[in-house]
């Protein structure tokens, strides 16, 4: 491999730190403790492994958890009535509902119950748009942690050529808008993109948000090009055992990157320690203070 590997382990431990410091400054100047409030719907295996980890690093980093677990059969009302509980809580400051929710549940509906200022998924209408329009707003934590990531090895993205293959709101989209709030040339492709190899070999800036185990090869990698792999699969590694591996096919592309993201041990870990971020700046934005900067 002769690529810079991005190490998600110190990037994330280190803003995990900066919001520790911040938060107890918080609770020593303005008795404020931030709280995160995360809500499950249902048993899914993987949504179960990523809300502990969510509320282990919540209470490491000197914030309240809350957790709610609801059954799989929660009708959408009975969501929406604890939504409207949590927006009510003076003591929570961000809400998380993990997606996805069961097929009965209208996602969109749930997303915009949630109070804009507590909403640090950045789901929100108010805040996408609000991303889009270059005014302040809670920015998707996934994006955020692939941002900064990106600028640990280049810190300056101006005139380079992005290639975003998604187009979910919860990455794609904001991972694009970010780029471009960075004055990259952001090109978004998709599932009825015509020749994605083509396009993702114009990237100076690769990210693949797209759900399918190794699509991007080695030869769709301009040489030279730093790659930021979101992807997280779970794949048969034998023995009835399971491994996690991400979008792009990793050992190829580390041939020919000048850095590239790990899976596991990348993007998973920076989407926790930016979900805490955004935490402390829904809470310090709520009480009228201004937002740290992480
Ligand atoms: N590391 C982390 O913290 C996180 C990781 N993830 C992971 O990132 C990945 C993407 O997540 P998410 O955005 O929520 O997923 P979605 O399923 O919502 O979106 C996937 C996107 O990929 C596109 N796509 C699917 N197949 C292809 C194809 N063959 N060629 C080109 N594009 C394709 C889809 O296109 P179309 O719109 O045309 O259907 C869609 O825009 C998943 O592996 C997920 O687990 C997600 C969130 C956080
Ligand atoms: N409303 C909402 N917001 C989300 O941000 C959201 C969501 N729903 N639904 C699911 C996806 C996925 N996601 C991850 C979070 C942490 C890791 C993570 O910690 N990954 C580690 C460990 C993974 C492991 O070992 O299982 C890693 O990649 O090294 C991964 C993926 C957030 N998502």
């Amino acid at each position: 491999m002769s690529a810079t590997l991005i190490d998600g382990k110190p990037i994330s431990a280190a803003v995990k730190a900066k919001v520790a410091a911040e938060a107890a400054r918080l609770a020593r100047d303005h008795g404020l403790v931030p709280g995160l409030a995360v809500v499950l719907v249902g048993e899914d295996p993987a949504s179960t492994v990523y809300v502990r980890n969510k509320g282990k690093a919540t209470i490491e980093a000197g914030l309240r958890s809350f957790e709610h677990k609801l059954p799989e059969h929660t009708s959408e009302a009975e969501l929406l009535a604890l939504i409207a509980r949590l927006n009510a809580d003076p003591t929570v400051h961000g809400i998380l509902v993990q997606l996805p929710v069961p097929a009965h549940i209208d996602s969109q509906a749930v997303i915009q119950a949630i109070s804009p200022d507590k909403d640090v998924d950045g789901l929100h209408p108010m805040n996408s748009g609000r991303l889009a329009s270059g005014l302040a707003a809670l920015v998707p934590c996934t994006p955020l942690g692939c941002l900064h990531m990106l600028k640990t090895v280049r810190p300056q993205l101006a005139g380079l050529e992005a290639v975003v293959v998604g187009r979910s709101n919860l990455v794609g989209k904001p991972v694009a808008q970010l780029l471009l709030a960075e004055n990259c040339t952001v090109t978004i492709a998709h599932s009825r993109t015509r020749d994605l190899p083509a396009v993702c070999r114009r990237a100076d800036i690769l990210v693949a948000a797209v759900g399918r185990p190794e699509m991007l090869r080695g030869d769709w990698v301009k040489p030279g090009a730093i790659v930021i792999d979101v992807g997280i699969n779970r794949v048969p590694a034998g023995e009835g055992k399971t491994r996690l591996i991400g979008d792009v096919a990793f050992a190829e592309a580390a041939e020919i990157a000048s850095a590239i993201t790990p899976v596991p041990g990348g993007v998973g870990l920076m989407t926790v320690a930016c979900l805490l971020a955004n935490t402390l700046k829904a809470a310090s934005m709520q009480a009228g203070l201004p937002a740290p900067q992480i």
